[in-house]
């Protein structure tokens, strides 16, 4: 095997250890078109921890009807909802915003911030060359995942530790745990829905809470994802005096033939009008930043869904994205985690 020698910041023999941030989320493709999604797809669907069907029987069904009709369709949802003016996905223009906002609030301790993505670029593979570059010999890698799965967290982290097998010089590692009913992350969710429920003008009856959805066989072979989406709501009901009623839990984004985690968002909100339910809000809290599957997949699908099976409203409210909320938390998320290597110091006000 050859090692790779990432060449650190001139004086750097001399110099005290230097922490970094490697924040990582899902990724995305480079353009709205067939080519750039293909890409995309492809790479994020031959990941064993999305896919778990043998490759024998996979990579035919993925390199045949997959890739072949999904391309376009995403691409057309992605092009809905593309940041036009920067040429970028809102995924990567939040993560991107995530991580300048953090490394301005960690400037004071010289800890640099770097962002990657598990799928595309800029990959994570770059975002750790990038810290080891700047001197960082202890590195936090930050997964942006409230909820644990192995198909998000622990592929976000096997990426890094992939790229960490080919350095001569390895650093220092911790890992951020999933956040799933942090005190910080229900409270930040709790502010910034109630701020939204007041720009309404009309009072939602039901605030329906989508998560993405996981194969159930997954869960079934010990995936906490499950517990953990239980856990955010239930804590976020807590904080918001809701009853299961009022903040319904549902999944949405099921992919192929298996069944996935139940009720499914998208015929659950469809049944509501028959109830007299025709006015609601949904929220996706399995997400810290919007992207096509709550953009598109709710605000846009299952918006238009809603109205023809009779409801009358439907408002989306948006993800912590890069609110002054989102960079609080992730400063107190981080803070908490380089205990023992960063005096404590709490989050800074915001006011
Ligand atoms: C078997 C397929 C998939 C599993 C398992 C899965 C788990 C999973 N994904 C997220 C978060 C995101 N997924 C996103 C997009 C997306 N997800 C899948 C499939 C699986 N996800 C596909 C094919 C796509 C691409 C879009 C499409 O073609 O429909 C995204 C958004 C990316 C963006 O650029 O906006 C996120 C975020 C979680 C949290 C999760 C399991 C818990
Ligand atoms: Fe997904
Ligand atoms: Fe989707």
């Amino acid at each position: 095997m050859t090692f790779i020698t990432v060449n650190r910041a001139a004086g750097h023999e001399d110099a005290p250890p230097r922490i970094g941030v490697l924040l990582s989320n899902l990724g995305t493709p480079d353009g709205t078109g067939y080519g750039a999604v293909r890409r995309y797809l492809a790479e994020f669907l031959s990941d064993r921890r999305i896919i778990e069907a043998s490759p024998l029987i996979w990579k035919p069904i993925l390199y045949g009807p997959v890739l072949t009709f999904r391309p376009r369709k995403s691409g057309e949802a992605y092009h809905r909802i593309w940041h036009h003016d920067r040429n970028e996905s809102p995924l990567r223009t939040y993560t991107r915003d995530q991580a300048e906002m953090l490394a301005t609030r960690l400037a004071g301790d010289n800890v640099p911030v770097a962002w990657g993505m598990r799928y595309g670029q800029p990959s994570i593979k770059q975002a750790l060359h990038e810290l080891v570059a700047q001197g960082c010999d202890r590195i936090l890698l930050a997964p942006l995942y409230p909820q644990y799965s192995a198909t998000t967290t622990a592929t976000a982290n096997d990426q890094a530790f992939r790229a960490l097998m080919r350095l001569r010089n390895q650093p220092a590692i911790r890992t951020l745990p999933a956040f799933a009913d942090h005190p910080a992350y229900i409270a930040a969710l709790g502010r910034s829905i109630m701020a939204r429920l007041e720009t309404l003008d009309f009072k939602p009856q039901m605030i329906v809470a989508s998560f993405h959805g996981l194969p159930k066989v997954y869960v079934e072979k010990g995936d906490s994802y499950a517990d953990e989406c239980a856990r955010t709501i239930v804590a976020l009901r807590q904080v918001m005096g809701y009853d299961a009623q009022m903040m319904p839990l549902t999944f949405q984004s099921r992919f192929g033939p298996a069944k996935w985690l139940e009720p499914y968002t998208a015929p659950f909100i469809e049944s509501l009008p028959a109830q007299g339910i025709e006015r609601i809000a949904v929220i996706t809290p399995g997400f810290i930043s919007d992207c096509i599957e709550t953009l598109d997949e709710i605000g846009n699908e299952a918006g238009e869904d809603f109205i023809k099976a009779g409801g009358k409203e439907l408002a989306l409210i948006p993800c912590l994205n890069n609110s002054p909320d989102a960079i609080d938390l992730l400063e107190t998320l981080v803070r908490e985690e380089l205990a023992g290597w960063l005096p404590r110091k709490p989050a800074a006000a915001t006011g």
